[in-house]
C-alpha cells in the first residue's frame, strides 16, 4: 500500500501463497503514535488498485541478477524486493510422532479450524505457553476443562506483570455484573472457492485456508467451544504454575493423553487431556533458497537495518520474518505483531521508494517507542515502552493504581522519569503516557500523587 502511495506510476506485485490476503482497516488514534485497527479478509482480486496479484509461493531468489522463481517455475524480474513471508507456529514436541499429532500451534485459519474440529468431542485441553494466543485461548475457550501450563509465577507474563494477571483473575472469577452477556459472534465465513469449479476446488481451498497469521480478534468468527457442555463454562482454567510439561504419554486405559508435569520446586504432578495446544511462540518463516546466504539473527529472522534491508542487494524484509538489526532506542524493542509487522511494511515500502527515486528517507518515528494497543480477556490493554521493565535490570520503581474491574494502571519509573506503563481499562492516559515517556519529564516532585485519581494528570501535563 506504501508502494502504491509513493510510486504510483511503478509495476507493484504481491506475491502470496494464500489466494486471502489481510490488511488493516477502522484505524484509529488512541494516542500520537499508537493506534487500534481491525485486520480484514479479501480476496486478492478485491485488492485497491495499482497491486498485481500472483497466487503462488516463492522458491527460488537471485538476488544478483534481481529475478526470483516461484514453485510452478514462474521466473520474476523485480528492481526491488521485500519478503514478508511471516512465520510459524513453534510447537512443542513430545518426541513421538503418534503423541505430536496430538499436540497442534495456531498461526492461520487453517489452525484454527484444526483446533476446532479437536475441541467438539474433547472434555480436556491442555494450553502450553503463557502469552497471547495462550491468554486469549484461556478467555476464549469454553464448555472443556482447561489445563494452563505456565513456566511463570503468574499469567500473561509476556504482556503483564503479577499485579495486573491477579487484576485478570479476580474479574474473571467474579464478572462485571453490569456486563451484558458476550454477544453471539455469527459463525460465518465466506470461502471464495465456492464459485470455483470442483477441479480447482480442493487446491483453492488448501490456499485460502493457509497463510497469514490470524491477529486481532481472530476469536470473534469463530466458536472455541468444547464437547462437554457441563463444564464451568468460561470459568478461568486449572492453572499449573512454575511448570514445564517432562513427559506426554499415551495413556494406557483410554484414548486420552497422559501428561506428567514438573514443577520449579522439583515435584511432579499428572494429569491427562485430550489435546495439547502448543502456544509458544513464533518461528520466523523463509523456506525459499537464496543465490547468497541471508545474515540471519539469534532467532532466526532475517536480519534487517533500520531501512529494512537485509544483506541482499536491494532485497527488503518487514513482520514476522524478519529481526530488527539495528541499535534498539531506549524505548522501543521488537516484538512480533501485527502493531509491528503493520509499521515495518510501511518503512519497507518507503524506504524501497526512497533508493527507487534517488532519495532520503529516515526511520519512522514509531521506531522511538514500543506501543501496541490490544485485548485481554475482554479488558483494553495499552502497553508503552519498557512496560515490563524489559532490560532495566532491577534498577526501576513501579507506580500502580488498581480499581478492581475497572481500570489497572502501571508506572514504571526510572530515576523519576517514566520508562514504561501498562494501561487496563479506559484509561485515557496513553498520550500523557507517551508524552512522559519521550520528553523523559522526572516525576519525583509529584511522588505517588502522579497516580492520584483525585488529580487528572492528562489535563496538568497537557
Ligand atoms: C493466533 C494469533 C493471534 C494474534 N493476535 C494478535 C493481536 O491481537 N495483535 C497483534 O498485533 N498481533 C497478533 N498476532 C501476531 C500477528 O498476527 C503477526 O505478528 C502478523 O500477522 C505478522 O504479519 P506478517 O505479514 O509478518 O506475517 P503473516 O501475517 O504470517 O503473513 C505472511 C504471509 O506470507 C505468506 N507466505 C509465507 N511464505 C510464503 C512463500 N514462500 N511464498 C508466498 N507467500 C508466502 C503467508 O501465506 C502469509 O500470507 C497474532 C498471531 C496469532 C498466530
Ligand atoms: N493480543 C495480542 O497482542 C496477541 C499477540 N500475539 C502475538 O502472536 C505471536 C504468537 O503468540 P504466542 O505463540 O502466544 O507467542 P508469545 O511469544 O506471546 O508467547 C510464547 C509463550 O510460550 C512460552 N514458551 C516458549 N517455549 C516454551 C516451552 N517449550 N514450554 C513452555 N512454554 C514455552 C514463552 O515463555 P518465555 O517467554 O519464557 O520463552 C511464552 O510465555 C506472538 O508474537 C504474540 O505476541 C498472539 C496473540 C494475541
Amino acid at each position: 500500500e506504501t508502494l502504491t502511495i509513493c510510486c504510483p506510476d511503478e509495476t507493484i506485485l504481491l506475491l502470496t501463497e494464500s489466494s486471502v490476503v489481510k490488511s488493516v482497516t477502522n484505524l484509529v488514534p488512541v494516542a500520537r503514535y499508537l493506534h487500534k485497527f481491525d485486520v480484514r479478509e479479501q480476496n486478492v482480486s478485491d485488492l485497491r488498485a495499482g497491486i498485481g496479484t500472483i497466487v503462488d509461493q516463492l522458491a527460488y531468489i537471485n538476488s544478483g541478477e534481481h529475478w526470483a522463481r516461484t514453485r510452478t517455475g514462474l521466473v520474476i524480474n523485480y528492481r526491488h524486493l521485500c519478503l514478508c513471508t511471516g512465520g510459524a507456529a513453534k510447537v512443542f514436541s513430545a518426541g513421538e510422532e503418534e503423541l505430536n499429532a496430538r499436540i497442534i500451534g495456531l498461526r492461520d485459519t487453517d489452525s484454527v479450524l484444526e483446533l476446532q474440529r479437536r475441541l467438539a468431542s474433547a472434555k480436556d485441553v491442555l494450553i502450553l505457553g503463557n502469552g497471547g494466543i495462550a491468554s486469549e485461548l484461556a478467555h476464549e475457550l469454553h464448555d472443556v476443562n482447561v489445563h494452563w501450563v505456565i513456566k511463570d509465577a503468574h499469567i500473561s507474563a509476556t504482556f503483564v506483570d503479577p499485579g495486573a494477571a491477579e487484576f485478570f483473575q479476580l474479574a474473571k472469577r467474579e464478572p462485571d455484573q453490569t456486563a451484558t452477556t458476550k454477544p453471539t459472534t455469527a459463525i460465518k465465513r465466506m470461502r471464495y472457492s465456492e464459485l470455483l469449479p470442483t477441479a480447482e476446488q480442493e487446491e483453492e481451498q488448501q490456499r485460502s485456508k493457509r497463510g497469514a497469521a490470524l491477529g486481532p480478534d481472530w476469536h470473534r468468527s469463530f466458536d472455541l467451544g468444547g464437547g462437554c457442555a457441563d463444564s464451568a463454562s468460561r470459568a478461568m482454567p486449572k492453572i499449573y504454575y512454575n511448570s514445564q510439561i517432562e513427559r506426554v504419554e499415551q495413556s494406557p486405559a483410554d484414548t486420552a493423553l497422559s501428561v506428567t508435569l514438573k514443577h520449579n520446586d522439583g515435584s511432579v504432578e499428572h494429569l491427562s487431556c485430550d489435546f495439547i495446544v502448543s502456544a509458544t511462540g513464533v518461528q520466523p518463516r523463509h523456506d525459499y533458497e537464496t543465490d547468497k546466504p541471508f545474515h540471519l539473527a539469534a532467532d532466526g529472522g532475517i536480519k534487517v537495518d533500520e531501512m529494512m534491508r537485509t544483506n541482499l542487494c536491494d532485497v527488503y524484509a518487514a513482520g514476522d520474518v524478519c529481526t530488527a538489526g539495528w541499535p534498539n532506542g531506549a524505548h522501543w524493542f521488537q516484538m512480533r505483531l501485527w502493531t509491528q509487522a503493520r509499521q515495518m511494511g510501511a518503512m519497507a515500502g518507503r524506504s524501497m521508494a526512497a533508493v527507487h527515486e534517488g532519495e532520503t528517507v529516515y526511520q519512522d518515528f514509531c521506531f522511538e517507542l514500543f506501543g501496541h494497543v490490544t485485548q485481554l480477556f475482554g479488558f483494553p490493554v495499552v502497553l508503552l515502552g519498557r512496560f515490563n521493565g524489559q532490560d532495566l535490570g532491577r534498577d526501576y520503581e513501579l507506580l500502580v493504581r488498581c480499581t478492581r474491574n475497572k481500570e489497572y494502571i502501571k508506572f514504571v519509573l526510572q530515576q523519576g522519569r517514566l520508562r514504561g506503563a501498562i494501561l487496563i481499562g479506559d484509561t485515557d492516559l496513553a498520550e500523557t503516557c507517551e508524552n512522559l515517556i519521550l520528553n523523559g519529564t522526572d516525576l519525583t516532585p509529584y511522588g505517588d500523587d502522579i497516580l492520584n485519581p483525585d488529580i487528572d494528570i492528562e489535563d496538568y501535563f497537557d
